[in-house]
């Protein structure tokens, strides 16, 4: 388990990173999401030992992190970082090389990404030779060539066709199943909402959320949707109801308990025709929207 405590970076008057505390478990897969310039890169950064914090501390396994645990993590940077003129195989070699693999092994690994990827004919291409979403996978095969047992990925599924997210959605989770940890950031909260074990939601260099998101979602108000034959507009009069929106038929309502629920269903009735009375279960854009205004 890696654990961020406190963590603080400033950049002269700016505090981009305040205090940030979280987990990543074991086994997890974990979103790391908040708007431009929340802090996500910076606090990877640090998590890395590419960017030193102004105060806090990070661990691995309980105990201060060393410069050695963190040779056994894999990481996708923001900035990327292969070579645009190298061949993609050798590059990923090299890369297992470094992190203590056999040449035999790194390059039956890399043979078997690429393959994988789509990419088992282009081995011998340069990296800038392929398309922005392949280079975008073979950066993927670098961050896990080494066998890492722990995985920061920046951004890892911007710019991927549907295809694309779904088999780096399977290795990363053959990863979690392994029992390496994953920290992933992403703008993509759909992709986040499917394939994340728990949420770090990030807002001006402050953690304002964590947990599942089932978790989060029951932290959010509830809101229950109504929908009727005619115009929904009496139900702002009702007692106990708060009104978050009205259109026409279709009425947004937080009710403030079972009374209510009744109160507004005994009334729509009374009037015409009920065609819906459900609990709207938020998306997490909803709940991102919630927790970062
Ligand atoms: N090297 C740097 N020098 C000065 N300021 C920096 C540096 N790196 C980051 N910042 C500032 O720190 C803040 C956080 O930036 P960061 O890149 O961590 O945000 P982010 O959440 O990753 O954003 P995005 O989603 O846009 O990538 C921003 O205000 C940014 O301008």
């Amino acid at each position: 388990m890696l654990g961020v405590n406190g963590l603080t970076r400033r950049f002269g008057d700016n505090l981009a990173v305040d205090g940030v505390t979280f987990e990543v478990p074991a086994g997890a897969m974990t979103g790391f999401v908040g708007g431009n310039g929340a802090g996500k890169t910076t606090t990877m950064r640090m998590i890395m030992g590419v960017l030193q914090p102004t105060s806090g501390t990070v661990t691995w396994a309980g105990r201060e992190i060393t410069v050695a645990d963190r040779r056994t993590f894999g990481y996708m940077p923001e900035e990327r970082g292969l070579y645009p003129k190298q061949p993609i195989l050798d590059q990923l070699v090299y890369l297992g090389r470094l992190q203590g693999r056999s040449a035999a092994g790194a390059k039956q690994t890399a043979l078997d990404l690429l393959d994988r990827f789509g990419l088992g004919e282009r081995t011998g291409d340069k990296l800038e030779s392929l398309s922005l979403g392949n280079q975008q996978r073979v950066q993927i095969a670098a961050a896990v060539i080494g066998e890492p047992e722990f995985l920061v990925l920046d951004e890892p599924f911007s710019g991927l066709d549907p295809a694309a997210v779904d088999s780096m959605v399977d290795l990363l989770r053959e990863h979690t199943t392994r029992g390496v940890p994953v920290l992933f950031s992403s703008h993509q909260l759909d992709l986040v909402e499917r394939l994340c074990d728990q949420l770090v939601v990030l807002a001006r260099g402050l953690v304002v959320s964590t947990g599942t998101v089932s978790e989060l979602r029951s932290r959010g108000r509830v809101l229950h949707r109504l929908v009727v034959g005619g115009d929904a507009g009496w139900v702002r009069a009702l007692p106990g109801v708060h009104v978050v929106d009205v259109d026409g038929p279709t009425a947004l309502l937080e009710l403030e308990g079972p009374g209510s629920t009744d109160l507004v269903l005994r009334e729509a009735m009374a009037r015409g025709s009920v065609s819906e009375l459900a609990r709207v279960v938020p998306s997490l854009s909803d709940i991102y929207r919630e927790v970062t205004s």
